[in-house]
């Protein structure tokens, strides 16, 4: 059996973290996989030069990872169907507004018998379909199977190889899972597979609106108690939502490194949390998104938009009052509701009731 080609689709903080590990895999199991990647870079030019001409001459992805070297058989391409039309296995981890684009460009363009896994924390939303997973959105536009993995992960940490732990989401381990796992398990990135994807890729996608709640709380500093009350209620109107849209998840996955896991991490480490708290302190003179862009320089935070869509969602079935959370984030960040007032909406929380 020939090994496998693994192609990665995105290189932002995430993505070339992730390339990281993926390279080193890739090549200490000859057996398994194609030791040459290939990493999909959305080009731009950094102080002159193109970022995959950096990346491929100096192994740093200096914008999205500086200081950290990336594998030598990462191979920064351009084009995405270039990037991926000799692949086995598509790993998307790019930010969730582009993966219905850039998956179209893909559609009749890949080996038929590939497989994708995807690392990307959001909802798909598009004006015709509504809102979808998005590994339901890439298995409808290419016609193959996709698992997810998801985890307490933030990037820069996972970059210098601290220990951590990841859950990998597919519809059924012996097809696909133990060669999944093989390519991200490492001696400090510890994964466990799950039959669960749903339950997986929701705690990842709306626990990014949590730590939205969680910086809005630091913001006005409220201290470890309310985050801890935010946490809580977060992590039960996953699991409510969940059961609502998905019904038939098992508990044991929300205990996952996907679940509460990640919702600690993301509401005391992540990036929506930061950009969150400095929401609240610079609202009146700045937009969110341009508070977004100093932060973050061109990396992005998922959980207003999330937070957008999932209040969509809810809107159909009448289920607002069901996540006063999910609703206040959306009501903040669109200006509708002052930050200050979080509390009030969640001190009549159903979990309380
Ligand atoms: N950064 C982190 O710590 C973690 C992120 N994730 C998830 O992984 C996914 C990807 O996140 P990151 O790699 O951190 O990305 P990022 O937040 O660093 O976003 C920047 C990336 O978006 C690309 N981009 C910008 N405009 C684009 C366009 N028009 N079309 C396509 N790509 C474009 C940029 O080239 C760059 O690669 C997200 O869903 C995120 O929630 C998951 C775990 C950890
Ligand atoms: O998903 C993450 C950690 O697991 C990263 O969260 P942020 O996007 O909020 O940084």
């Amino acid at each position: 059996m020939s090994s496998k080609k693994v192609a990665i689709i995105g290189s932002g903080n995430w993505g070339s973290a992730i390339a990281r590990i993926i390279g080193s895999t890739t090549k200490s199991n000859p057996n398994i996989f194609d030791s040459n990647v290939s990493m999909w870079v959305h080009e731009e030019i950094i102080d002159g030069k193109k970022l995959s001409e950096i990346i491929n001459t100096t192994h740093e992805n200096v914008k999205y990872l500086p200081g950290k070297k990336l594998p030598e058989n990462i191979f920064a391409v351009t084009d995405v169907v270039e990037t991926c039309k000799d692949a086995d296995i598509l790993v998307f981890v790019i930010p969730h507004q582009f993966v219905t684009r850039v998956s179209n460009l893909l559609k009749g363009k890949i080996k038929q018998d590939s497989i994708a896994i995807s690392l990307i924390k959001g909802l798909s939303t598009s004006k015709s379909d509504g809102i979808k997973l998005v590994s339901t959105e890439i298995k409808e536009i290419l016609n193959i199977d996709v698992a997810v993995l998801m985890g307490a992960n933030l990037a820069p940490e996972v970059a210098n190889d601290n220990y951590c732990e990841a859950t990998i989401g597919i519809r059924k381990k012996q097809e696909n899972g133990a060669m999944l796992k093989k390519l991200f398990h490492t001696n400090n990135f510890r994964i466990n597979v799950v039959e669960d994807i749903e339950a997986t890729e929701l705690c990842g996608a709306l626990k990014n609106i949590v730590a939205c709640a969680a910086g809005f709380s630091d913001g006005l500093g409220y201290g470890d108690n309310t985050k801890a009350a935010i946490i809580r209620l977060g992590m039960m109107e996953i699991i409510r939502f969940v059961n609502q849209y998905y019904p038939g998840a098992h508990l044991s996955t929300f205990f996952e490194s996907c679940g509460l896991a990640d919702l600690v991490t993301t509401c005391y480490g992540g990036r929506n949390r930061r950009v969150c708290e400095a929401y609240v302190k610079f609202m009146d003179t700045k937009s969110l998104a341009e508070i977004e862009k100093e932060i973050l320089k061109g990396q992005s935070a998922q959980g207003p938009l999330t937070a957008e869509e999932v209040v969509e969602l809810l809107k159909k079935s009448d289920s607002q009052s069901k996540y006063p959370l999910f609703v206040a984030v959306n009501k903040i960040c669109k200006k509708e509701l002052k930050p200050q007032d979080l509390i009030n909406e969640l001190r009549n929380h159903p979990e309380h009731m």
